[in-house]
């Protein structure tokens, strides 16, 4: 079976009674600084063994800088857990929310140990990342286990809901924030604006080892359809580029497309960050400010549409993917809308392998 064995399954294989429940449901986010003195040591643990430049990384800290160093999106963890928790227990699931974050404070690993003190043998992940790729499934997956080897014997068991990139509440609540950023354009306009979907670039050896490209087309697409945007009337572009200038990653940036679009006489666009769940720093900087500066430069017009955030059709969908996992692994409810069907509850051994990166064999001269 080309697939890793979860801990219910081994327990059903060895024949043993099986239990299903999940005692916590732990949610899993990227982490952001909420102080000045925080920024460097934060972006040091993203890019750890990443292959990013000291350049990029001391640029990419001034962004953090101009917010005074505080990144929102910590805060919109608390929001979502704060919407999540009460529309758990309105369909009577009263399994308690823990949080864990990969790379700053609440850390995966402070977390565990404290779900290990109280008693929690099994958790259900939610991880905060709706499309596949090394970056956003399995790294988190190698850093739920590294803080389970950090905490040690006792740590909980930990499984990671679905990626929900083609979930029919998920793109309603996409299209609903695209729709209200059309609201914002004088009708008889409106129609003549393009929608742009931007989701974080990523290198094109990791993308080759994933769906990625795929599931964000798919859910662009669907979205489109959910609110009547012909195929010319959208675009799939990325933003947020790191990693070192020689190595290719997945385009066309942003920028490029704005201009492009200034050039083909467009008469405005909507900016929708379909690739991230809430308005955090690759959102706030790299569209509110540098996409927008560029809109103003070339006289483009445009309207930066909101992420999904805590949209009420967002939170009933992370109830129902913990639903699906608490009923059992045999639950028929599984949805999803389009071509691709809903994605494995248990990622496979080449799920999201990590991309070959480029070893030096001898020394460059
Ligand atoms: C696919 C993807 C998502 C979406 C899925 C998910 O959400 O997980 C995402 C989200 C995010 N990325 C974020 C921040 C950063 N990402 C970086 C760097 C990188 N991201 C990558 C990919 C992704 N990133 C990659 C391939 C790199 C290169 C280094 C590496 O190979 O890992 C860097 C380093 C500096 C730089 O930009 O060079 C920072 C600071 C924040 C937090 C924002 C805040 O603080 O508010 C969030 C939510
Ligand atoms: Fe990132």
């Amino acid at each position: 079976m080309n697939r890793e064995l979860s801990m219910s399954e081994l327990r059903g294989a060895s024949g043993l009674a099986e239990d299903v429940s999940y005692d916590a449901i732990l949610v899993v986010g990227f982490g952001g600084p909420e102080r000045g003195e925080d920024v460097m040591p934060f972006l040091e643990n993203v890019t750890r063994g990443r292959n990013v430049p000291r350049e990029r990384l001391e640029e990419v800290a001034k962004h953090y800088d101009h917010f005074g160093g505080r990144s929102p999106i910590n805060d919109h963890v608390r929001d979502l857990i704060a919407a999540l928790g009460p529309e758990l227990k309105r369909h009577g699931v009263m399994t308690p929310v823990y949080w864990g974050n990969r790379n700053w404070h609440p850390f995966l690993a402070d977390t565990l140990k404290e779900m290990e003190a109280a008693g929690v043998r099994r958790a259900l992940a939610v991880v905060l990342a709706a499309y596949s790729s090394y970056s956003s499934c399995r790294q988190y997956r190698e850093d739920i286990e590294r803080a389970r080897e950090e905490t040690g014997a006792g740590a909980p068991d930990v499984d990671k809901v679905r990626v929900f990139y083609n979930h029919p509440e998920f793109v309603a609540a996409n299209a609903d924030r695209v729709r209200e950023a059309m609201a914002k354009i004088e009708a008889a306009a409106r129609p003549a604006f393009h929608v742009t979907f931007t989701a974080h670039s990523i290198p094109e050896s990791m993308a080759r080892t994933s769906r990625y490209e795929a599931q964000l087309l798919e859910t662009c697409r669907l979205v489109a359809e959910e609110i009547g945007v012909p195929r010319e009337g959208w675009s799939l572009v990325y933003q947020s580029r790191s990693g070192r200038p020689q190595d290719p990653w997945l385009g066309p940036d942003i920028l490029d497309h704005l201009r492009d679009l200034k050039g083909r006489g467009t008469a405005g666009v909507i900016v929708h960050p379909i690739g991230f769940l809430s308005d955090h720093m690759e959102v706030l900087y790299d569209l509110d400010e540098e996409a927008r500066l560029l809109c103003e430069e070339i006289g483009l017009p445009m309207v930066r549409s909101r992420t999904v955030g805590t949209h009420r059709g967002f939170v009933r969908m992370l109830r129902e993917l913990i639903c699906e996992r608490l009923a059992g692994a045999r639950s028929e409810e599984r949805r999803s809308l389009g071509q691709f069907g809903p994605s494995h509850d248990v990622c496979p051994l080449d799920c999201c392998l990590p991309p070959q990166r480029p070893a030096r064999a001898h020394a460059a001269t």
